[in-house]
Formats: C-alpha cells, structure tokens, sequence
C-alpha cells in the first residue's frame, strides 16, 4: 500500500496540517499557511485534525472540499525546493504521485452531501510530505518576518452586531453549547464563559474582516462574500472554516427582464451587447466595489461604469440609474418582485458564514489556536450531527444486512437511509430515537 518514494525521504522533520478551505487561488495560502503553523507547533496540529502518524515516517494533511464549484487544485509549489514528497497510505483516498509540485481535482461534492464532508470518501484526499530542517526554518522565517502581533494578552472574536448574520451567528455558537454573555447589554463586548481568555466583540460584518486585517482581532465570523469583498485576498486572512451553514446566498449579476434585456439570458450575451460604448457604458449598481469591477474585466466587459448604493440595489434599474445590479441574491424574491433576473455566468461567488482567523495570530500565538481548535472541534461536532441520529434497539438478525432490512421495514420508520455498519449499531438518515423496546 505504501507506495516505494521515488525520491530518498531526508532525515527530516514531519509536518502535518489540514486545510479546512481551498478555493481557486487560496488554496496555496492555505497549504503555506498551515505548513507554517505545523513548523511552529506540531504537537497542536496533530491534535487539532486528528491526523494519525503513519509509519513513523510522514503524516497527512486532509483537504476537505465542500463546494464542486472552486475545482481545487493545490500546489505545493511555494515551498522551498527541492521539496521532498512521498506516497502516503490512506483511508480516504486512493494513492496520487506525488511529484515535488503536483496538482489534482477531487469528484464534485453535492450540496446534501456536504455536511458530511468529513465522512465521506470524495470528499477528501491525503498527501504526505516531509520537509528538511532547513525547509523548516526557511518556511518559518518567511512567515514570522514583518510585524508581530499586538501585545494584548486577550483573544478577540469578532460576531456580527447586526443584520442577517448576527441572530444566526449566536445560533450556532449557543448550539455548540458556547453561551455568549453580555457583560453589560448596551456595550458591544461580551464573553464566553466556556472559552477562557476570550472577548467576543459585536461589528459589523465589514468592520470584522477590517479588523483582522489590522490586527484588532483575531478571530471572525462574516460570510464568505464580506471576507472575499473587503479581505482584498490579503494573505493574513485564513479561513478555517468555510461552511457554518447559514447565511446562504450568492452575488449575483442581474438585469431587467424588459426592454434591450428581454432577450440577454448570459453575461456572454450582455458582454457582446452593442449599446455599450466608451461614452454609454453598461452602468452596474453594486455595494460590491472590489469583486465588481474585478469580475467584469475578468469577463471581458471593457466599457463599464459602477455606481454604489447602500441597500435597495433592485431599485436602480427602474428607476433609470443603473442598467444592471450586482447583489446578492438567495431566495430571488427581491429580484422577481423588481423585475429583474439572473444569467448564465453571471454568479460571482457562493457564500455562506465562515470563521476565519489572521494567519499572525495563529502562527505566534499559542492560545488563539487553542480556542481556535475548541471552536472548530465544537462548529464540527454539531454540522456533522445535523440530521444525524442513532436508533438503538434490540433486534435479531444474522447480519447486519438483516437487521437494516428489518428496521426499513417498519411503518414508523419509513424513510429512513441506513449508512451504517453493524457490531454495535445501525447509523440512519432522519430517525426517531428508540432506545428501549425490541424491534422484533
Ligand atoms: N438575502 C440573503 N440571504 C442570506 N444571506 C444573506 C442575504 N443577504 C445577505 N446575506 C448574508 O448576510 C450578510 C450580512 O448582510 P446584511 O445586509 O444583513 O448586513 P450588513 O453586512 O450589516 O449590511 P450593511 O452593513 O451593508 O448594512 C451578508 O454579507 C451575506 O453574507
Ligand atoms: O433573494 P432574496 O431572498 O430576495 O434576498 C436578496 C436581498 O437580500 C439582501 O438585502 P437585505 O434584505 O439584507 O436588504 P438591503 O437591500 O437593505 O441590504 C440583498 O441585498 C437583496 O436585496
């Protein structure tokens, strides 16, 4: 199983890490980053992903991908050469050559599957590597010059203070059985009692990812589109989780179902209009004034103009201000109720709430990986469990095939998806409990 090195392994140090998101362009960042965060404290990591030691000789980092949509493909590239990369056995994944800078596409991972993303066989692929003590320190030391974290000895969280994240966000914390307790209600501190050390500060979702970046906090919660819009792609920036489940929605192109439109159904389409000249340019309406102009030149628009507007972007069109909106959209009730629509290629990016840490924080400081690790282990525990259940009962059967057949067969339970495997119990799909009685 263990596949023969094609190059000798170094007497080396071994590093192990687990990127918890990779899309597009990140996905470097966050083998760089975690690579740098095991350099500075191995022992942490391993706890962290559960990642076991294989043979003594090299462990795993795990990638788990979510979403079909940002094709993964990682690269290794950025480490210092040579670097030295070597099958490793898996149960997740069947073996890939590893050269010294590779890349591979994982299955697309579907939308019901992907709360179980760490359960399942696509979902994840591992890959050893084992770096010198010399590519050790090289790696460090690129990370830890430049500036130093503050010198504060508290963990800041920051949480959305308001809008359509904040009830979400306390949702799920109190879920996780991690209370968050105002110290006083009229102040945008709070605490968490289970989590020691930590001050939960109440922002705006714009102000969080600001905040990061300047270091004046080292842990967030915003949706991925309020990370992509104002993180800029800066490199501190980690997310470490990139699916809490909540807060769904895309930015989204859109233009009026009427007139000149009525017969553009892609960006293609818009992008080849004639109208749009350098002295009448397509005019979008977008609070999204990175990503915006970024994904139209991206996509071939040459003659465009952006306006902004705080809220209420459908209204533009109607109104004679814009010719198209750049928003984000979940339900389309918005758009529909503005007649406006979506086009093919017009979706900038899926979003969802996602906890991201500054990547200084982590690598100098010991105890914002701790609680980041607590967090993350609980943010696991309760996604995994969603729509999880165990029914334990007493039944005969010879195998355990028997039994699941046995238990589909019963009226109450109709419905169910068995994934189990028997010896101590049979694990289903959406169930009641039963916890006493023979189901004979
Ligand atoms: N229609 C929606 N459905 C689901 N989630 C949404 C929707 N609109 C926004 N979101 C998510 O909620 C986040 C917060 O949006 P919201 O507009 O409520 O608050 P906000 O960031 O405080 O806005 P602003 O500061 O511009 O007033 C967005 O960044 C996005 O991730
Ligand atoms: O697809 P839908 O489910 O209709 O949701 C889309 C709307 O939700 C958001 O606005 P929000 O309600 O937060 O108000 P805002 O326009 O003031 O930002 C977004 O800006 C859209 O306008």
């Amino acid at each position: 199983m263990f596949a023969k090195p094609s190059l000798a392994p170094p007497a080396t140090v071994h590093f192990a890490g687990i990127a918890t998101h990779l899309r597009n362009n990140d996905a470097m960042l966050s083998v760089h980053s975690l690579l740098t965060i095991i350099a500075t404290d191995l022992a942490w990591l391993l706890k962290f992903n559960h990642i076991s030691h294989s043979s003594g000789l090299s462990l795993s980092f795990i990638f788990p991908f979510t979403q079909a949509k940002y094709q993964p493909v990682m690269s290794l590239s950025r480490l210092q050469q040579p670097c030295y990369l070597q099958q490793c056995p898996s149960p997740l994944s069947p073996s890939i050559p590893l050269p010294c800078s590779f890349s591979f596409r994982v299955s697309p991972y579907s939308q019901r599957q992907r709360r179980l993303r760490f359960g399942g066989h696509t979902s994840s692929v591992a890959v050893c590597c084992s770096l010198s003590q010399q590519q050790q320190s090289q790696i460090l030391s690129s990370v830890t010059n430049g500036s130093t974290v503050s010198d504060r000895k508290e963990i800041r969280l920051g949480l959305p203070s308001k809008g359509r994240m904040a009830a979400d966000t306390l949702d799920l914390l109190k879920d996780c059985q991690l209370s968050v307790k105002h110290v006083n209600p009229r102040q945008y501190v709070a605490e968490i009692p289970q989590l020691t050390n930590l001050e939960v500060w109440f922002q705006r979702p714009k102000d969080i990812v600001r905040k990061l970046l300047s270091g004046d906090l080292d842990l967030g919660i915003v949706g991925f589109d309020t990370f992509s819009e104002f993180g800029l792609g800066n490199e501190d920036l980690i997310i470490v989780h990139d699916a809490l489940g909540y807060g769904e929605c895309r930015l989204s192109i859109a233009i009026p179902k009427y007139g000149i439109f009525e017969n553009i159904n892609s960006l293609r389409e818009l992008a080849q209009m004639p109208q749009w000249t350098t002295e009448k340019p397509l005019r979008v309406a977008t609070g999204f004034s990175h990503l915006g102009p970024k994904f139209m030149k991206d996509n071939g628009f040459t003659h465009v103009t952006f306006s902004t507007a705080d809220g209420a972007l459908e209204a533009a069109p109607a109104m004679g201000i814009a010719d198209a909106i750049l928003d984000l959209v979940s339900s389309g009730t918005t758009l529909k109720e503005n007649n406006l629509k979506e086009i093919e290629g017009g979706v900038v990016l899926e979003s969802q709430a996602v906890l991201v840490a500054t990547r200084k924080s982590l690598i100098q400081r010991e105890d914002v990986r701790g609680i980041t690790k607590e967090i993350l282990e609980r943010f696991e525990a309760h996604l995994r469990a969603g729509g999880q259940f165990t029914v334990t009962a007493n039944m005969r059967g010879s195998s355990s095939e028997e039994v699941a057949a046995r238990v589909l067969t019963q009226p109450s339970l109709s419905g169910l998806q068995v994934s189990f495997s028997l010896g101590g119990g049979v694990g289903v799909g959406p169930a009641p409990h039963l916890t006493r009685g023979g189901l004979n």
